[in-house]
């Protein structure tokens, strides 16, 4: 079992969202592939079972910049094999906007074909603890998906 787990950080919350279901999915048994946005091929995602998209969310409800690309390769991509869930920080005080880019790339991969196997899921800045057993639903929601398909 494979997963590629994809964020986008300018302040590290992001990054730490992505770790923590590294860690969880590798407890799992799965291996993982951790990519910063900005290096990261829509393309690649068809070599894993799971992918995990963590972007922010910026300016008003906007998609991160260094992550447009990829979010438009998408659309091109065959990711009909893949079961996805897409995960991130944003701040709750942007009220209809708090997490939008959690919630677009969350419409974009089912666009593209792929099995949404969790909820989208928004955090409020920094994980805290709190925010682990979200997470933790989060990544079993993605394995049951995964289990259903085999
Ligand atoms: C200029 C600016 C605009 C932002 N706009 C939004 C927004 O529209 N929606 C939202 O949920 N968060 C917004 N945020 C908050 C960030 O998404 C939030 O701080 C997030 O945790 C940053 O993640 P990072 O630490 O991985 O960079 C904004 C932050 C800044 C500085």
């Amino acid at each position: 079992m494979q997963a590629n787990i994809v964020f986008a950080s300018l302040t590290g919350n992001n990054e730490e969202v992505a770790e923590i279901v590294q860690r969880q999915l590798d407890a799992q048994g799965v291996t993982t592939t951790l990519t910063e946005m900005s290096q990261a091929d829509a393309e690649d995602l068809t070599d894993g079972d799971i992918a995990v998209i963590v972007p922010y969310t910026y300016g008003e409800g906007d998609l991160p910049e260094e992550g447009l690309d990829f979010f438009e390769d998408l659309l091109d991509t065959d990711l009909s094999g893949v079961v996805f869930g897409v995960a991130g920080s944003g701040d709750s005080w942007y009220g209809d906007d708090y997490c939008k880019a959690v919630t677009e790339f969350d419409q974009q991969l089912a666009q593209a074909g792929a099995t949404r196997g969790a909820q989208p899921l928004f955090v409020d800045l920094r994980p805290d603890d709190d925010d682990e057993p979200r997470l933790a639903a989060f990544t079993q929601s993605l394995m049951t998906a995964i289990a259903k398909r085999a």
